[in-house]
């Protein structure tokens, strides 16, 4: 099969996935099921819904609850990420706020969540809806740590290499909401959460760092992490990273609702439908994103050469999250520089094209979602005069896939379940 048909098949996939993957449909059928858990309330109910996924997941809930419970007054907040929010919601106050580094609007946000939910009684229920991100944009540091030191200290574990649940536990002794701390703040008030997952394995102690469960990480395993990737703080980081996190908490429910497999399983479905023959190598990626460039192109090799381990047209289809070092200083996101790396070890090649995807939309700190490429890719960097090794060396991937036009460009998708890779051998 053509490039051209595989880009195009590429796209749909991703396209009908991109739908599936919206959290709308999981968070109303999960209520109507359980509804009853607020049915009976003799309290106030309150919904707090923190990161990328935040406000499609609130818009999902009042819906649902406003028809199923309307005799109950809810409160609600939703805390996004910019450019995040689709508008008003009845009953809810919509902030946005930094990401992955939080900011002033992070701690202004927390801070009226933290009113909001002050001095609740054992009959009220907080309805705690999560999604990634919620890391930088649900937080108020511990007495002593000011937000600039989380600032730095976030910067520095984000170019580190080191992997979400590492950089997370650091994040959760430092924090009075992460880490089960929120859930403290609400007893004895129940908290319900229902969580969009988007960290490996699906730890609900590392997802948006875990506020309302209980903390399965030490103070210990966080100064190590710091040893580990050479990062040095100051004396009162140290201090307070002594604080403990709550291991045990008595008023806390907490439900998966979507996650990369969901993600992968609709690959393959959609995959499948086009003609292709599937293969789903992994759900839990989760090296150097440069090493996985490479690692998919001697697959993709041995498919296009052996037709192994799947007969040609063929789908293979991964999900995870690959971390980067970054040492440059260009452009670019962990799913760009997947894209670029294997693009450069099939340069020449046809009938190969892969798409590694960015399911929140945001790759990195750029405006694209992943990319889209080919045999072709390396060859018209090159056409431009300019180095495509370069540019993976100077973590420019962003730039390099622009200049080929292999950007793959979604905008904001209102969901976050972490990295879809989908490779087409035709
Ligand atoms: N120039 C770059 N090239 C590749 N990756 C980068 C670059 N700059 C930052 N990153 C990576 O982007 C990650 C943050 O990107 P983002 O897409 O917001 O992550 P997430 O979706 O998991 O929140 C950081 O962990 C960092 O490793
Ligand atoms: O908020 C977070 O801690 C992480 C994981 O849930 O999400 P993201 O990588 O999107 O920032
Ligand atoms: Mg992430």
């Amino acid at each position: 099969m053509e490039n051209k048909n595989l880009r195009e098949d590429i796209k749909t996939i991703i396209e009908k996935v991109k739908q599936e993957i919206l959290p709308d449909n999981t968070v109303k059928i999960w209520l109507k099921k359980n509804i009853s858990k607020f049915q009976d309330l003799k309290g106030n109910l309150y919904v707090v819904a923190i990161g990328k996924a935040a406000w499609r997941m609130a818009k999902a809930a009042n819906d649902v609850l406003r028809h199923m419970i309307s005799d109950k007054v809810i409160h609600g907040v939703v805390v996004t990420k910019y450019n995040h929010s689709e508008g008003n919601i009845e009953n809810f106050e919509i902030y946005e706020a930094g990401h992955p580094v939080p900011d002033e609007n992070t701690l202004m946000a927390t801070k009226r969540v933290l009113e909001l939910t002050n001095n609740l009684k054992e009959n009220d229920v907080v309805l705690f809806l999560i999604s990634g991100g919620g890391s930088a944009l649900f937080e108020m540091p511990v007495d002593g740590v000011s937000l600039e030191d989380i600032q730095k200290l976030t910067e520095a574990l984000l170019k580190s290499g080191a992997n979400i649940v590492e950089i997370n536990n650091v994040r959760k002794h430092l924090s009075k909401v992460k880490g089960g701390r929120f859930a403290q703040h609400v007893y004895p008030a129940k908290i319900v959460s229902l969580v969009l997952s988007d960290v490996l394995g699906d730890r609900l102690d590392s997802i948006a760092s875990g506020p309302a469960y209980p903390d399965g990480t030490t103070s210990q395993q966080a100064i190590d992490v710091l040893r580990k990737y050479n990062i040095t703080v100051s004396e009162k980081i140290l201090n307070a990273l002594a604080q403990e996190t709550p291991k045990e908490l008595s008023n806390v429910e907490t439900f998966i609702i979507g996650s990369v497999k969901v993600a992968c399983e609709n690959a393959e479905k959609f995959a499948s439908q086009l003609g292709y023959n599937t293969f789903v190598l992994t759900t839990t990626l989760d090296c150097e994103a440069k090493e996985a460039g490479k690692f998919l192109a001697s697959i993709a090799k041995e498919i296009k050469n052996s037709d192994r381990p799947v007969k040609k047209p063929a789908a293979i289809i991964l999900g995870g999250e690959t971390v980067v070092k970054v040492k440059g200083s260009g452009r670019g996101g962990r799913n760009q520089e997947l894209a670029l790396s294997f693009a450069l070890a099939i340069e020449g090649l046809e009938n190969i094209v892969l798409c590694s995807f960015g399911t929140d939309g945001t790759d990195g700190p750029t405006d694209a979602a992943g990319g889209i490429v080919d045999g072709q890719t390396a060859h018209k960097i090159r056409k431009a005069g300019l180095s495509p090794e370069s540019f993976l060396e100077n973590n420019d991937s962003y730039n390099a896939l622009k200049i080929a036009g292999d950007l793959l460009i979604t905008g904001p998708t209102g969901t976050n379940v972490n990295d879809l890779i989908v490779l087409l051998v035709g």
